[in-house]
């Protein structure tokens, strides 16, 4: 499976949704996509799962455009927050019809996802709960094992412990089956320890494409002395933040090289997903 997006541009209604946006995925992996709020997820993930058309630019799928395009439905499941299937259906009727249609369908796993988070098989959608609704939804994206699955914001009204319950299966399965799958959320914090990747969007564009690896090796915070932390040559752009407390201070960068080396008396510590996400968003107009 091979996601490219090529200078994609989206207008709607006389406003730039997407400007430049260009990526490339051809890995398998779990992805977070990350953004503020109205950054363009959603719309890119419209684009991608063939229910949405760009205005210029390019958007291939193994080669092919998706918008509309049946040929390569079958490959993708997107999965968002509401409205996903008609409410009238009962649940075993909806695990029919999705079962016809994906060819990768496993039917004992999604059985055992229903089984996990007590759904039941003969109540209409219309019947079950806010968070009801959303693990049932995720089971299907899931038992899908579509090459392309796209999760948009897809946990809500799920509580904690179904929460947890879905991040391990989401691994469990995904080791079992590597796939493409897009994930995108607010709840870094604790989804965090399932991704391999993050996508940052932002003003309609995608900022930052990096393995969680890297991000690891580059997104840091180093701590020390203050009159030493203030001598340190960085560059502007790779400041995210500076906090001062008593005679400490933190600094978070986003380093462009691995060898950066501070002073011995500083100590270096990898950034959270979640702390990076906040200080490199808010730091607006980086490369
Ligand atoms: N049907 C529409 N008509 C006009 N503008 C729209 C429409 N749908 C979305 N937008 C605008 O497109 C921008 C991107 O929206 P999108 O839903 O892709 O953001 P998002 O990153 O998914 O946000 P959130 O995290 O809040 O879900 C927003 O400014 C939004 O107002």
């Amino acid at each position: 499976m091979k996601i490219v997006m090529e200078n994609v541009r989206k207008e709607l209604e006389g406003q730039t949704i997407l400007k430049d946006v260009n990526v490339t995925i051809d890995q398998p992996g779990i992805y977070a996509v990350l953004g503020p709020n109205g950054a363009g997820k959603t719309t890119i993930m419209h684009l991608l799962s063939g229910l949405a058309k760009w205005s210029s630019g390019s958007v291939t799928i193994n080669g092919e455009n998706p918008f509309d395009n049946r040929a390569i439905l079958d490959q993708i499941s997107f999965i968002q927050e509401s409205d996903n299937f008609k409410p009238t259906l009962k649940v075993n009727q909806l695990i029919q019809q999705v079962q016809a249609f994906y060819p990768n369908f496993d039917e004992a796993f999604v059985h055992h996802l229903l089984k996990t988070f007590q759904l039941p098989l003969t109540k209409k959608l219309s019947q079950l709960s806010k968070g009801m609704t959303s693990a049932l939804n995720m089971s299907i994206g899931l038992a899908s094992r579509a090459p392309l699955t796209i999760f948009d914001e897809p946990y809500i009204g799920m509580d904690a412990t179904a929460r947890k319950q879905l991040y391990a299966e989401i691994i469990e399965d995904y080791v079992n089956h590597p796939r493409i799958i897009l994930f995108s959320t607010h709840f870094i914090e604790e989804t965090e320890d399932i991704f391999e990747y993050a996508l940052i969007v932002q003003e309609g564009t995608v900022r930052l494409f990096s393995s969680l690896e890297d991000l690891g090796e580059r997104a840091i915070k180093v701590t020390g002395p203050i009159e030493e932390i203030q001598t340190l040559a960085i560059e502007e752009h790779q400041k995210l933040a500076y906090n001062e407390f008593m005679s400490e201070a933190q600094l978070n960068l986003y380093v462009d090289d691995s060898t950066f080396e501070p002073p011995r008396s500083c100590q270096v510590k990898p950034l959270h997903l979640q702390e990076f996400f906040i200080d490199y968003t808010a730091k607006k107009g980086r490369a």
